[in-house]
C-alpha cells in the first residue's frame, strides 16, 4: 500500500439477505483528501461507512485504515479516526460542555482541548447551554466538536452540513479543508452538489452499490457537461441546441447564418446536473 493511501477498500461487498448494497467496491482515499461519497438514496454510501465505523462486518472483502485491517485490527483503527453521524446522540439534559467532557474523559483528551473544539465550531457562547435549547445547527456542530477531540487523522461525516444556516455550513467547511490541510483524510456523504464543487477534492458516485463514477468534481463536470444553448429565433419560437448533436451545430450556424437568432443563452452547466446524468445512465 502506498504510504498516501489513507483508507483503502478492496472488494468491499456488503449484502442485506440476498441483496447486494455494496458490490464489490475497490476504492483509494489519500492523506490530504476531502473525499465526497455520493449517490442517490439507496446506493449503498451509509452502508460503506458502517464498515468503516466498525458497525457491520463486510459480506466480503476488506477495509484498511492507515494499513490497518478494520476487522482484524479494529482497536488499531479506533483511534484514528472520528465521526459525525446525521442523527445526533447527545445527552440533551447536559450542557455542550458537559457533553464533550464525557467523551474527553473516555479518550483521554486533557480538558482544555474541550474549549479548543468549542471554539473551533464557534459554539463557546453557548457551551454552557443545556444541549436541549441548541437548534439543529448548534447540534450538529457539537457532533464535529466531539470528533475533533482525539484530533483524528480521518474524518467520517454523514451529511454534516444538512439543517445548517449558510454562516455555520461555511464553518464545517473551513474545519474540514483545514483538516485535510493539515495532512488528514475526510470522508463525507453529501446530497448537497453545490457542497461537493466547493469543498470536495474527489467524489466517487456509487448507484445500486456499484462506484459510476470516481475523479475531481470538476473533471467529471467536463467530461459529462452536454453543452446546450438555449436560444428564441426570429417569430419568437424558443428552441434549445445540443453542441454535441452535428445536426442541431448545423442548424444552430444556419440560423445565425440567416440573422434568425433573436437571443442565445448558453446554459451553466453545474455538477447538479453532471449527478444526475451520471446516476440517470447509469441504471439505463
Ligand atoms: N439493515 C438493513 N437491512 C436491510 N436492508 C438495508 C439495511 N440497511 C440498508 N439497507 C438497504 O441497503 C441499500 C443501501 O442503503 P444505504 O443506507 O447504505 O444507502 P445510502 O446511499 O446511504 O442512502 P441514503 O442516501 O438514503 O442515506 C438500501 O436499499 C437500503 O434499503
Amino acid at each position: 500500500m502506498s504510504p498516501d493511501v489513507m483508507i483503502q477498500l478492496e472488494g468491499l461487498t456488503i449484502r442485506y439477505g440476498n441483496f447486494h448494497a455494496v458490490n464489490n467496491l475497490d476504492l483509494n482515499l489519500y492523506r490530504g483528501e476531502l473525499f465526497g461519497l455520493l449517490g442517490p438514496n439507496g446506493a449503498g454510501k451509509s452502508s460503506t461507512v458502517r464498515v468503516l465505523i466498525g458497525q457491520r462486518k463486510p459480506s466480503s472483502g476488506r477495509a484498511y485504515v492507515a494499513g490497518f485491517d478494520v476487522q482484524r485490527q479494529w482497536s488499531d483503527v479506533k483511534p484514528l479516526f472520528g465521526y459525525v453521524p446525521d442523527r445526533d446522540n447527545h445527552f440533551d439534559e447536559f450542557t455542550g460542555r458537559r457533553n464533550l467532557m464525557l467523551f474527553a474523559g473516555l479518550y483521554n483528551v486533557p480538558e482544555d482541548r474541550v474549549d479548543e473544539v468549542l471554539k473551533q465550531v464557534e459554539l463557546s457562547e453557548s457551551a454552557n447551554v443545556v444541549v436541549r435549547g441548541y437548534s439543529l445547527g448548534m447540534r450538529k456542530k457539537l457532533l464535529l466538536a466531539r470528533a475533533l477531540l482525539h484530533q483524528p487523522p480521518v474524518l467520517y461525516l454523514d451529511e454534516p452540513t444538512a439543517n445548517l444556516d449558510v454562516h455555520s455550513a461555511a464553518i464545517v467547511h473551513r474545519i474540514l479543508r483545514e483538516h485535510v490541510r493539515m495532512g488528514g483524510t475526510a470522508l463525507l456523504t453529501t446530497h448537497n452538489m453545490q457542497e461537493v464543487e466547493a469543498i470536495c477534492d474527489r467524489v466517487g458516485i456509487l448507484c445500486a452499490g456499484k462506484l459510476v463514477a470516481l475523479d475531481t468534481p470538476l473533471a467529471l463536470r467536463q467530461r459529462h457537461t452536454e453543452r446546450v444553448v438555449d436560444t428564441i429565433l426570429a417569430g419568437g419560437e424558443r428552441r434549445v441546441f445540443n453542441l454535441d448533436l452535428d445536426s442541431d451545430r448545423a442548424i444552430l450556424a444556419e440560423n445565425l447564418k440567416l440573422g434568425r437568432v433573436g437571443a442565445l443563452h448558453t446554459r451553466e452547466f453545474d455538477f447538479h446536473s453532471t449527478f444526475l446524468k451520471l446516476t440517470g445512465t447509469a441504471f439505463e
